[in-house]
């Protein structure tokens, strides 16, 4: 269970618009900040009740399952709302933004550099969840091994790591982008992309794969959720939990486990070969990708996890439909193809004729926007209102937001956003941060 279950089960009525309120009277579980902060009430005692944030939450290692906690249940009458303030936190010199997602091993928040004024993604995760996970402390030992050494505009960039031993927490400190492709395809016509689009991302992935598959490393899991775009549409392959280093000193690229998601998997996984070609893993996933941006479907389907394999394992995968054009129908049937040896290597892949002449938009065709998980379609960072809420009423005597919006020769219409600012602008903010910075106590470190 969730512990932000808490708040549809604290309250004797539904609440209104329960994200931005926070209870006055201490008698009631409330959600007291964003979406991952809220009121636990461990006490029978109406008039005692303790406010829990993110990381107290996170402290209390409670298994909600085992029933172990007590909601005291109060009319909605007694509740009094006032807007929330939200709580600035830092994390060495970041500033700690919003929810972006949430993983199988943690979430992910956004963060700013408050020296570089960059904005950051953070993946925060903690010892004791990833003892759970089967692999999973190996697993982000040898995705943060691979992610130092690893250089390339497509490929995501592991920026810091930061660990904070009394919590148990470590902080994976990526570059920050505004939305997954996954996301985006669902939310798009047919569930898929015009071809001009999927083939921009698609060259964009071949790029960052042959990067890879030349550093003698081996993906083992691309798949639309894998794949971020930044502001400026670039392609970035994510997440290398699964990853693998080939051996430097063998001229074969044998992999022994595979653990990718099942629909993207091949057939020589499928069915549980005890040895195979790793970068014929990421040519075969990366043409269930394609056909999945092109068609907004998968070349193979099944009710259950073991029908699906079962299906890659034995039967030829759905063929590509013709509307697609003979080009992309090609390379599509050449990449999955069922025996690895007959699948095409990036570069042979780079050569093909749909790779080779860019597709035109058809008529009445339009691009899909990047799309993040807040439905923002202007990407504003959510750092801001923390920063404001932490150095305004300090802050007010040098600047107020009229008078840097006024300075910055914007009407009052636009959010202000480090992405948006222009060079000239960040400097001037960075100026006023540091100085209103410098008047006010140092943050606390989380
Ligand atoms: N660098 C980033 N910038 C912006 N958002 C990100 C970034 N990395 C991850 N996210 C967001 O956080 C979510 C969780 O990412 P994460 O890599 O932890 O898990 P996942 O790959 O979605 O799932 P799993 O780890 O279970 O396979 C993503 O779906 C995305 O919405």
């Amino acid at each position: 269970m969730d512990p932000r279950m808490c708040r549809q089960i604290s309250s004797s009525e539904s609440l209104p618009d329960a994200e931005n309120v926070e209870v006055e009277e201490s008698n009631i579980i409330m959600p007291q900040e964003s979406d991952d902060n809220f009121l636990l009430d461990g006490s029978p005692e109406p008039h005692s009740v303790t406010w829990l944030d993110d990381d107290q939450i996170d402290d209390l290692d409670i298994n909600l399952d085992q029933n172990n906690l007590f909601f005291h249940r109060v009319d909605s009458a007694d509740i009094i709302y006032r807007n929330k303030k939200k709580k600035c936190k830092m994390v060495g010199k970041y500033v700690m933004g919003d929810v972006l997602g949430e993983g199988s091993y943690g979430k992910v928040k956004e963060m700013l550099d408050s020296e570089s004024l960059c904005r950051r993604a953070v993946k925060i995760l903690k010892k004791r969840k990833l003892r759970r996970i089967p692999n999973g402390e190996q697993n982000v030992q040898k995705e943060i091994q691979l992610l130092r050494i690893l250089r390339h505009k497509n490929v995501i960039e592991l920026v810091d790591v930061m660990y904070n031993d009394e919590k148990q927490k470590m902080y994976l400190v990526m570059e920050f982008c505004v939305g997954v492709l996954q996301d985006m395809l669902e939310s798009s016509p047919g569930k898929k992309f015009p071809q001009r689009q999927a083939h921009d991302y698609f060259t964009q992935l071949l790029d960052g794969l042959e990067y890879l598959h030349g550093q003698g490393v081996v993906h083992k899991d691309i798949k639309p959720g894998n794949l971020l775009l930044t502001l400026n549409q670039t392609l970035k392959i994510t997440d290398f939990g699964v990853a693998e280093a080939l051996d430097m000193f063998s001229p074969e690229d044998t992999c022994y486990t595979g653990q990718g998601s099942p629909a993207f998997q091949p057939p020589e996984i499928a069915n549980g070969a005890e040895t195979f070609s790793g970068t014929k893993v990421d040519i075969w996933s990366s043409g269930v990708t394609l056909y999945n941006m092109t068609t907004g479907r998968y070349p193979f389907e099944g009710d259950n996890v073991f029908r699906l394999l079962e299906a890659i394992g034995r039967a030829e995968p759905a063929p590509p439909p013709r509307c697609l054009g003979p080009a992309l129908h090609s390379l599509l049937t050449h990449m999955l193809s069922r025996d690895p040896d007959l699948r095409p290597d990036v570069h042979q892949i780079r050569r093909h004729a749909w790779i080779q002449a860019t597709p035109a938009l058809e008529a009445g065709e339009r691009l899909v926007n990047p799309r993040s998980r807040r439905s923002d379609e202007h990407h504003n960072s959510t750092v801001i209102p923390y920063l404001v809420e932490r150095h305004y009423a300090s802050a007010q005597e040098y600047f107020t937001e009229r008078d840097l919006r006024h300075e910055l020769g914007d009407n009052g219409s636009r959010t202000m956003s480090t992405a948006e600012l222009s060079d000239g602008e960040s400097t001037q903010c960075k100026r006023r941060w540091h100085s209103s910075c410098g008047r006010l106590p140092s943050c606390r470190l989380t």
